[in-house]
This record gives structure tokens, sequence and C-alpha cells, in this order.
């Protein structure tokens, strides 16, 4: 079994297919940008990091077949190329920021052009690429460890927390946004207990945050998503973390959906309810939450389970994939710089 979900060396890509987890660990090869599109858009690969970053290798796979090509002895040609492709995996979904903060960066040419001399460009342009893995995962480390400190401050040295949906090595080139704030928390031994919601209606929690959990041995109880409320009674939950597709400038912030009732109840029992992010998941392009396109996805995910039908046949269906965690319900914002409070995020807006 295996917790990579990305597998790379220079001409070979492959994703761990999410679909089939947890019951078979098997890989999908990426051999070009369409392959990409795919596996995004069919959530083989989800999580707002992993996307971006299965987005940049594919293009680096076609890119390494193709720029050895004599098409690309023009230097117009390989900037189309970088340009509509990233536009390409940028339509598979909408709502999480991360693809299209990738696509802006290599937009700006100047970031990985070398004028005059293709072949620099190129080299480059395929270690630029290449470089994103490693990038996310020192970023997550960062993030995993500014949460646990914080957490630790504010909620003491026996921390019981809840998650929603998969924020972990499955979400990311490895270790994880709010599963990294867990992981970090049971390293420094102030994790008392996990619970992971199912994350209805496609299950990332039960077939993905469980799975993480249960392979590094963190104790780890399974809830459904209606039980939250029982359980922060019941179970002495005393913090939350999530994750994020994409945080606006205010620090509203679109995650799975069933995170903004995950805020609700957290302000009704007074307990912390905190987003762990990267700083490539701020939108400082986006004023507010209103702003956020909510990806809606097919009804099927409602009606069916496992292929068999659960729903009389011509109910109607709502499925919005994503909901909004408003900025005035978030204790802080985890991310690789430290922690802020929704309202200082605008001061970030132009710190590298
Ligand atoms: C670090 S992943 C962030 C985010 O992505 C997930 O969405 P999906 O599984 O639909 O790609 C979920 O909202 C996570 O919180």
């Amino acid at each position: 079994m295996s917790l990579e979900a990305i597998k790379y060396e220079r001409g070979s890509l492959e994703i761990l297919d999410q679909l089939k987890l947890p019951l078979i660990s098997e890989y999908i090869r990426i051999r070009t940008i369409e392959d990409g599109y795919r596996a995004i858009k069919q959530m083989n690969v989800r999580g707002a990091p992993a996307i971006a970053i299965v987005g940049c290798l594919s293009k680096s796979l076609t890119n390494q077949k193709q720029v050895d090509r004599k098409e690309f002895e023009d230097e117009n040609l390989l900037k189309t190329f970088v340009v509509d492709g990233f536009n390409r995996l940028v339509s598979a979904r909408p709502t999480a920021v991360n693809m299209t903060e990738a696509a802006q960066r290599y937009s700006q040419v100047d970031s990985w052009l070398v004028r005059g001399d293709l072949k620099a460009s190129k080299t480059r342009l395929l270690a630029k690429l290449e470089s994103e893995m490693e990038a996310d995962i020192k970023t997550n480390k960062l993030i995993g460890d500014h949460g646990a400190e914080e957490i630790r401050k504010i909620v003491g040295e026996q921390v019981t927390i809840l998650t929603h949906c998969n924020t972990g090595s499955l979400a990311t080139a490895g270790y994880g946004t709010a599963l990294g704030v867990i992981r970090s928390l049971y390293r420094d031994k102030a994790l008392y207990h996990v619970f992971c919601t199912e994350t209805r209606p496609y299950n990332q929690g039960s077939r993905l945050t469980a799975y993480e959990l249960v392979y590094e041995k963190i104790p780890a109880t399974l809830i459904a998503d209606s039980m939250v409320s029982a359980a922060i009674k019941e179970k002495g939950i005393n913090c939350i973390v999530v994750g994020a597709d994409r945080v606006a400038k205010n620090g509203d912030s679109a995650n799975k959906i069933g995170t903004f009732q995950l805020a609700v109840v957290a302000k009704h029992f007074k307990i912390p309810f905190y987003i762990a992010a990267p700083f490539t998941t701020i939108d400082f392009n986006c004023e507010s939450g209103d702003q956020i396109v909510i990806e809606e996805r097919s009804p099927k995910e409602l009606t069916k389970i496992g292929g068999k039908r659960i729903a009389a046949e011509g109910i109607n269906v709502w499925n919005p994939a994503f909901d909004v965690a408003p900025a005035e319900l978030i204790e802080g914002i985890i991310t690789e710089r430290g922690v802020f409070k929704p309202d200082e995020l605008k001061n970030q807006m132009n710190v590298e």
C-alpha cells in the first residue's frame, strides 16, 4: 500500500488512483496534458495542491517529448504551448485556485524564458516544473509545524481534533496541510485523538483520510458528517482544522462541502476552527467568498453508491462540491509563513 499520491521521474509520471482507494492501491500513467486533465476532472487525483502539481508535471512530460521536436525552434510557439496547456488544465475544476495560481506564474514567461536561447529556456522551464513537488512538501511541513505550535498554545497538550475531507499526502505532494498539522501534533506528542468525518458524497474522509491515519498508526475515529455536534459534546473535541481550495483576500475560505457548518458548530461550542493552506491557495484577486465559483458535480454522487442506486429515480439533486466558511468564524489561517487572523491576510498581499 502507498501514501505517495504522485510518482515522478523525468519522462515518467504516475498518480495513485484515488477512486480505487482504500481497497486497491493502483497507479495510473499520465503521458500528456490531456491525461492530466482527465485525471483531475474525474478525481483520480484531487486536492488543491496535488491538482496543481500533477498539472505542472503533466506539462513537463509533454513538454519534454515535444520540445525536442523541431516545431519548438520558436520562442512564441513555446510560450503558446505553456499558456494554452495551463489554460486547459485550469478548466478541469473551477474552485481550487492552486492550478490557476501555477498557470499565472508560468504565464509570466520571464520566470523561465531565456530570450534568444531556446535550449536554455526549455531546460529552465522543465527544471521549474519539476521543482513544484519538493516545494510543496517543504511548505506543508512549515504549515504543520506552525499549526501545531498555535494549537498547542491555544488548546494545550492533549488535543482532540476533528478534520474534514482529505488534506494529507493524498491531496498534496506529501505530509499535507490540515493533516500535516495533525501529523506535527502527533510527532510532538500533543495529540490525544483525531476524529475524521466521512465527507459525503465523495467520501474523502472514510476512503482517504482514514487510510492515511491508519497507515501512520495515528489514533483516530471515523464518524458520519451528521455526528459532528454529538461528537464534540460527547467526545471532548476541542479543535477543528480543515484545508481549503481557495481563500479570499478577506479570509472567507472555500473548502469541501460541509465545512461551513463545521465553522458554525465550532462557534456554538466555543472551540477554535482553523483553516490550513499554503499561500498558493490564497487568492488576493478575490475580495470575498461571494466571488468564489463553487463546482457542482454529478447527481450520481448522491443517488448511487458503488454504482448501485440508493435514491428514487427522478428525485432532484443539488451537489455542490464546496462551500464557504466566513472569515468571522475562523480562528486562524495556518500557512507556511505562520498563522494569520483572517483580517491580517490582506497585509501579506505583496509579501514574497
Ligand atoms: C489540501 S487539499 C484541499 C482541499 O481539496 C479537497 O477537495 P477535493 O477532494 O474535491 O479536491 C478538499 O476540499 C480539501 O480540503
